[in-house]
């Protein structure tokens, strides 16, 4: 069962959000020693990124002891406006002391996305702690039903032998390369966070259970702890129909 919380506005939503991931950290490196997160790309995180390279959070974290993944990347230059690295770069990784060979970004330099994909599967193969665990996973939700580069009726939703895929998406005429359902439903945690009017009939569907089983996100069969973090936005849907 998934713990669902709505939060007044996204300010509000990522100070939550930011303490969750300072308590999640702080457990991971008390335990292990090191903390495996996957970032999300899109918009919604931003507030997040750049609340947590600022205080009170940026002290809180021993960044030498994170290692940094995505969720998924567009198949642009590491440079190009759409490049999830790149906001997560400016908004937060630029400016915290994350040592920058644990900072694993989605190589898109490959001369095809399908490369790209089987690159960042070794990555995650030989980088993440065995049994290829990460300790947390920041997933969006896309008004469509995708979370990562998950998207509905696209062959990367039967991938179960790699942790990592490329997908073309006709509607965007666009490759992304993503990391897959496996790799998702491992995670110890996932934290979706979800902003904006534009997510209330989406989030409604995805949190109906009695809804019918048509959107990616409804698949996933995650084995730890998920949570849901909305603003009244996207709550307001399901907030009425609950
Ligand atoms: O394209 C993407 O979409 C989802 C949702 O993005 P948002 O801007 O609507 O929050 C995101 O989670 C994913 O990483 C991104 O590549």
């Amino acid at each position: 069962m998934a713990n669902i919380q709505v939060f007044p506005t996204p300010a509000v939503l990522y100070h939550s959000a930011a303490e969750y991931w300072v308590r999640t950290a702080k457990r991971a490196i008390e335990r292990a020693g090191a903390f495996h997160i996957a970032l999300a790309g899109g918009n919604t995180p931003r507030g997040l990124y750049q609340l947590l390279a600022t205080e009170p959070y940026a002290s809180q974290i021993d960044w030498h002891r994170v290692h940094v993944y995505f969720g998924d990347e567009r198949y642009v230059p590491r440079d190009h406006p759409d490049s999830n690295y790149r906001m997560a770069r400016e908004a937060l990784l630029d400016s915290v002391a994350i040592p920058p060979e644990q900072i694993l970004r989605i190589q898109t330099e490959f001369p095809e996305p399908e490369l790209a994909a089987d690159d960042y599967a070794q990555v995650l193969q030989s980088h993440l702690p065995e049994g290829e665990i990460f300790d947390l996973i920041l997933l969006g939700l896309g008004a469509d039903g995708h979370t990562a580069s998950l998207f509905p009726e696209t062959p990367i939703l039967t991938v179960r032998d790699r942790l990592a895929a490329a997908v073309y998406v006709k509607k965007l005429k666009a490759w992304r390369i993503s990391i897959t359902y496996p790799a998702v439903e491992k995670a110890r945690q996932i934290l979706f966070l979800v902003t904006g009017a534009d997510k209330a009939a989406v989030v409604t569907h995805v949190l109906s259970p009695s809804a019918d089983k048509t959107l990616p996100v409804q698949h996933l069969q995650a084995q730890g702890e998920v949570s849901w973090y909305l603003d009244a936005e996207a709550a307001r849907k399901w907030e009425v129909t609950k």
